[in-house]
């Protein structure tokens, strides 16, 4: 297995690329499904994740193909031939669900494993359910599997989500794209995801009003062409890399990064005196002065403060002067990387969702283990920004979700490795 070495305490300056953003690629990659035409995604991201999904439609009689190294896919299921999402694919990423409401939309019949819990939380699939029973689909869960049948096809129906579900939403969307009459959505996920997969499936001809709001409005039409669509950017990757020099000191500019991806996370780094400048190249981080401020830090369904930094803006807020207290409210199980950073050096108590993180001068190098994806990287932050060598190990969580750590970081004068095969 892979490891990541680092020896922390270099300022970094330069410029990182952000790719395109792994979950709406997830998403959209999926909607290749609802038509015969050919789909084309401009600005992929060349990931694990994409060819656990790459591999999952392929298994469904799909054909994509990674052009130009990987960065445009195109996906083309003229000639579908199964709609069994198999346990062996379906349990390596949850957003194999995604397939569900697609399937169910073009061939009146689906069956998808069921994709479990995983570390960061149960992470039920209920709502995907619920959304495309309301809309006449017959579910049976039998074996681990969601057998789904809609053999009048499905109809237009009012969804109201009790929770914010960012994939439930997603399911739902590309369902009611094929369904008889009009489907509301209440309750919607607003996150740039939802409105990059609204704007793909509206160019593939879907009539969709209200992405981006609470409330989306889905016209069924009886079918879908091709399009192509290029992938908006990784705000996720954009918020870390964001944190490299907020945590180091010195300047990056993130390549097409911009405020509106991030607004809620920029505040806050305003708030901990690190300075987010908009310019045409993307966004340039750096802090104001000295030591970095504690802060507060609620995570929230967009366009709150996104789970998916938590970890990242725990390792910078680890060195930050006074207390800071995150709160997780999103999954139940998502400080994984909090024992992992108390390794480094960190104050952090832990209790239910929250953590306080009592700020210290310094970290010190260590071996740690990442646990999640975003936990890899937050311990790969606090590493950039420690006294001496820290080995990361376990990173195959890291490739799910970031390309080329090593050259993105390394060329901004970080002294980080890949040591393969450990
Ligand atoms: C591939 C992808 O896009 N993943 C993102 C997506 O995950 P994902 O779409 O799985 O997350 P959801 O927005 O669905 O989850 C939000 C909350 O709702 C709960 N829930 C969800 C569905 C359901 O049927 N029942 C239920 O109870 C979940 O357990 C969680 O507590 O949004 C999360 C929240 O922003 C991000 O952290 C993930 O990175
Ligand atoms: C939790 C994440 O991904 P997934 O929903 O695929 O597990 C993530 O991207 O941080």
């Amino acid at each position: 297995m892979d490891q990541i070495r680092i020896t922390g305490g270099r300022p970094l300056h330069g410029e990182i690329p952000i790719a395109g953003a792994k979950n709406a690629c997830l998403a959209l990659m999926p909607a290749t499904l609802l038509t015969d035409q050919p789909l084309t995604l401009t600005n992929a991201p060349r990931l694990s994740d994409i060819r656990t999904m790459t591999a999952l439609l392929q298994s469904l009689g799909a054909e994509v193909s990674g052009l130009h190294r990987g960065k445009v896919l195109a996906l083309s299921s003229h000639d579908l031939g199964g709609h069994r999402a198999d346990y062996e694919i379906v349990r390596k990423m949850r957003a194999s669900i995604l397939v569900l409401g697609p399937l169910l939309a073009r061939h009146g019949m689906a069956e998808v494993s069921l994709p479990g819990g995983c570390a960061i939380g149960a992470r039920p699939v209920d709502l995907h359910l619920r959304a495309l029973e309301a809309m006449g689909a017959e579910l049976d869960l039998r074996d681990g599997y969601v057998h789904a049948r809609a053999p009048g096809g499905l109809k237009g129906a009012v969804v109201d989500f009790p929770l914010v579900s960012v994939g439930a939403t997603e399911n739902a969307l590309m369902a009611a794209t094929l369904a008889k009459g009009t489907t509301v959505l209440k309750n919607a996920a607003r996150e740039p995801e939802i409105v990059d997969l609204a704007r793909c499936l509206r160019a593939m001809g879907a009539q969709i009003e209200g992405e981006g709001t609470d409330t989306i409005t889905i016209e069924g039409v009886t079918a879908l062409g091709g399009a192509t669509h290029r992938v908006v950017p990784d705000r996720i990757e954009l918020g870390t890399y964001m944190l490299a020099p907020a945590i180091t000191g010195g300047e990056v500019t993130c390549l097409g990064g911009s405020l509106d991806l991030v607004a809620a996370f920029a505040e806050k780094l305003d708030a901990a005196g690190i300075s987010v400048e908009e310019t045409e190249k993307g966004l340039k981080v750096a802090r104001r002065n000295g030591r970095v401020n504690a802060v507060d830090v609620a995570t929230a369904p967009f366009p709150g403060f996104p789970t998916d930094l938590q970890a990242q803006v725990m390792a910078l807020l680890c060195t930050a002067d006074g207390v800071s207290v995150l709160e997780e409210t999103i999954f139940e199980n998502r400080f994984m990387h909090a024992p992992e950073l108390v390794r480094m050096g960190a104050r952090i108590d832990v209790s239910g969702g929250t953590a306080k993180v009592t700020g210290v001068s310094r970290l010190k190098g260590a071996p740690v283990m990442a646990t999640d994806l975003r936990a890899s990287v937050s311990l790969i932050l606090a590493a950039l920004a420690a006294e001496g060598e820290t080995i990361v190990s376990r990173v195959y969580h890291l490739d799910r979700g970031y390309e080329k750590v090593e050259q993105k970081l390394g060329a901004c004068g970080a002294d980080i490795e890949r040591v393969s095969g450990l």
